[in-house]
């Protein structure tokens, strides 16, 4: 489009070095001066060619509109809902390594306040929340959505508000009482107490803590409490042969209290460590009344809960008009929970259905749009505190002389008018372990802290330090080491057919990188802990990719079978010499798939810390990007250390480790504040 009066000549604009007329990554026949900001990496061919293609459906001409719808759709490419025009530091961000270094300041940005108007006026564009319903792009209190995006994000805010500022539920107050004596006995359980206080009266409650702060404890507490004093009216348990709901608690769609509870994750993997995590709480209760009515819950996946049907046009079975039964849904996790997957599941659920969504903000959020659980732990407060007296109770005993932990925290109090309770005290028992301080000094963003830690080196955290973040000999032989122990064990127990060995070696030890090409990538990585293993374990040079001992991380939904995106399983012997199965998930319970039946499957000899969210593995080692990497992000690393139950080593700069912390990922979405004119 060549029409427009609005854009600068061409002959005006400084084109960027160098200009490749082959290069896949440059808008072919783009308007001179939208090929400016394609050149310089700000936005990428394929962006320009959707702004484009709108442009020509909706009439728009002026090039400082298509630039900002462009910008639109990167920035769900790269994570945030919607784009701050205004914010020029972040589309000046780069956005992989290759535009790293490329001058961006000075493109010819449109002024902020034509650019603006010029948006708000234009006919591809729906401005305000009362703006028409039929354009591509929506425009509210300074940022542009597509309107996908839009939808969603105005879904989440009106079913997560309803249900802040929506009626007490029914409770027996003196079970309720009575219950959370029992289960929340000790001084140091009272947050954890206030979360299963809350979650009893209230519809929404956001159950938010670091690693080993207990909240899968309280999940599983707190199921107790809901079976004792949360029962539905009258409810006398399901009748007999009622038909199991997926994903619901126990053999049954119901526990004898009557209560439909599910519990869900966003990947298989974490619902397999939920499930097996609550199990284990459970058993471990005094009270075998409180052991019977949570019995041995069954968690899922939420898109196995929700239905999900590939290729349909309703993708999911429950939705807005045929409501999940559940009276409680668990989430943990839910800091990989995309804005899309969350929209579903809330109008999936009944306006009087409890959903208690549990996880840790500060992790890496999913690849996919939006970053919700942070945006509701941050957002401002939208509702009255709740009055509930149980609550009101726990809450002055919880939250006494509790200020805010980091600059841009909500303070506690207006948190739990968001429903959200905060978990603060570490209870995990492990006093020597150097890797909780290390990941509560990433997260409060303490670098010299950080680097003091990982230098320190104990047995629990290691650094090897190296200037280019290529690790040296003595790096190499430890990474070696721990690989070709774990991937032996791997194989020897899958040649034996045993899948609980050849599981649980998988959790043994895992290389973590944040790029999937590149030096520091998983590819390279990959190539490299699979040839330390062939070459220890004496496997012959094969092409076929059936071999007992791979390991395999599933890349596609495969509801079919029970197997989602990121699941990570192994081949193990079957049968005769030549036969192997798959196996998935809990190394006591493994899932087994025949090979024909799998979905798209990838060895998994290296992954990228996106990847591994949801797991954890016995050691962990961290190869870092350069420091100049724009993936490198204080989360990636928070993330990576947490995922370590007994050891983490971290491969890369100092430059790199101080890059990583002082840059938290800033994920443009409305949804933490009022809504926008
Ligand atoms: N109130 C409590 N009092 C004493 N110990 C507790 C309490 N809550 C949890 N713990 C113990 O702390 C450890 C960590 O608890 P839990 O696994 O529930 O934490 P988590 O937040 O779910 O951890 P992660 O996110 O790492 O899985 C467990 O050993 C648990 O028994």
């Amino acid at each position: 489009m060549s029409t427009t009066t609005h854009a600068p000549t061409p002959a005006a604009v400084p084109t960027p070095e160098p200009t490749d007329e082959g290069d896949p990554r440059l808008a072919v026949g783009a308007p001179a001066w939208l090929a400016t900001f394609n050149v310089a990496r700000v936005v990428s061919a394929a962006d320009l060619r959707v702004a484009l293609r709108l442009g020509r459906l909706t009439g728009e001409g002026d090039d400082r509109v298509l630039l900002a719808v462009a910008l639109a759709v990167r920035a769900v490419r790269s994570g945030s809902v919607c784009v701050r025009l205004a914010d020029l530091d972040s589309l000046r961000r780069p956005e992989d390594e290759e535009s790293v270094g490329v001058d961006t300041d000075h493109l010819p940005w449109p002024p902020a306040d034509e650019w603006a108007e010029a948006v708000a006026r234009s006919p591809l564009v729906a401005a305000g929340v009362d703006g028409p319903d039929d354009r591509p792009v929506r425009w509210v209190g300074g940022m542009l959505y597509l309107d996908r995006y839009w939808r969603d994000e105005l879904a989440v805010r009106h079913d997560v508000d309803g249900r802040l500022t929506a009626v007490d539920l029914p409770v027996d107050d003196a079970r309720l009482a009575a219950a959370l004596d029992r289960l929340f006995p000790a001084e140091q359980d009272s947050r954890q107490r206030l979360a299963a206080a809350h979650a009893a009266h209230r519809r929404l409650t956001v159950l938010t803590g670091g690693p080993g702060t207990g909240k899968t404890t309280t999940v599983a507490r707190l199921l107790a409490v809901l079976h004792d004093a949360a029962r539905p009216d009258g409810a006398q348990g399901p009748p007999p042969g009622a038909p199991r709901v997926p994903g619901s608690v126990g053999a049954h769609a119901s526990r004898p209290s009557g209560l439909r509870v599910a519990l869900a994750a966003p990947t298989g993997k974490a619902a397999a460590r939920l499930q097996e995590a609550v199990r284990d709480v459970v058993s471990r209760f005094d009270d075998p009344t409180d052991r019977d009515r949570v019995g041995a819950p069954i968690a899922s996946t939420l898109h196995r809960l929700l239905g999900f049907r590939p290729g349909s046009t309703t993708r999911f079975k429950h939705d807005a008009h045929h409501h999940l039964p559940h009276d409680v849904v668990v989430v943990d996790e839910t800091s990989m929970v995309a804005l899309p997957l969350m929209a579903r599941l809330l109008e999936a659920m009944r306006p009087d259905a409890r959903l208690v969504l549990v996880g840790d903000p500060d992790q890496l959020a999913s690849v996919e749009a939006g970053a919700v659980l942070g945006d509701l732990v941050n957002r401002s407060p939208v509702a009255p505190p709740p009055s509930a007296p149980a609550v009101l109770a726990a809450a002055d005993t919880a939250l006494v002389d509790a200020p805010p932990l980091l600059p841009d925290e909500v303070d506690d109090r207006s948190a739990l008018s968001n429903g959200v309770v905060r978990l603060r005290t570490v209870h995990r028992q492990d006093q020597d372990s150097e890797i909780l301080p290390l990941a509560a000094a990433i997260k409060a963003g303490r670098a010299d802290d950080v680097l003091a830690l990982l230098r320190a080196g104990d047995r629990t955290v290691q650094f090897f330090e190296s200037p280019d973040g290529e690790p040296d000999d003595a790096a190499v032989a430890e990474i070696r080491t721990d690989a070709v122990d774990a991937g032996a064990r791997l194989v020897a127990a899958a040649r034996a057919g045993d899948a609980t060995g050849a599981l649980a070696a998988l959790a043994e030890h895992r290389v973590m990188v944040a790029h999937r090409r590149g030096p520091a990538g998983r590819g390279r990585w990959a190539a490299q802990v699979e040839a330390w293993v062939e070459e220890a374990t004496d496997r012959p040079a094969t092409d076929n990719p059936w071999v007992a001992g791979r390991p395999l991380i599933v890349t596609t939904n495969a509801p079919d079978v029970g197997l989602y995106n990121g699941d990570t399983g192994v081949l193990v012997a079957d049968g005769d010499a030549s036969g192997v199965v798959a196996v998935f998930g809990d190394p006591d319970a493994p899932v087994r798939v025949r090979t024909h039946r799998l979905p798209p499957v990838e060895s998994v000899h290296a992954m990228t810390v996106h990847r591994a969210q949801g797991s954890q593995f016995r050691r962990v080692t961290l190869l870092l990007p350069p420091e100049t990497s724009p993936l490198l992000t204080r989360e990636l690393l928070y993330t990576a250390v947490t995922r370590a139950q007994e050891g983490v080593r971290v491969v890369g700069s100092e430059a790199a480790v101080r890059a990583a912390v002082a840059h938290p990922v800033r994920r443009a979405s409305g949804l933490r504040e009022p809504l926008g004119p």
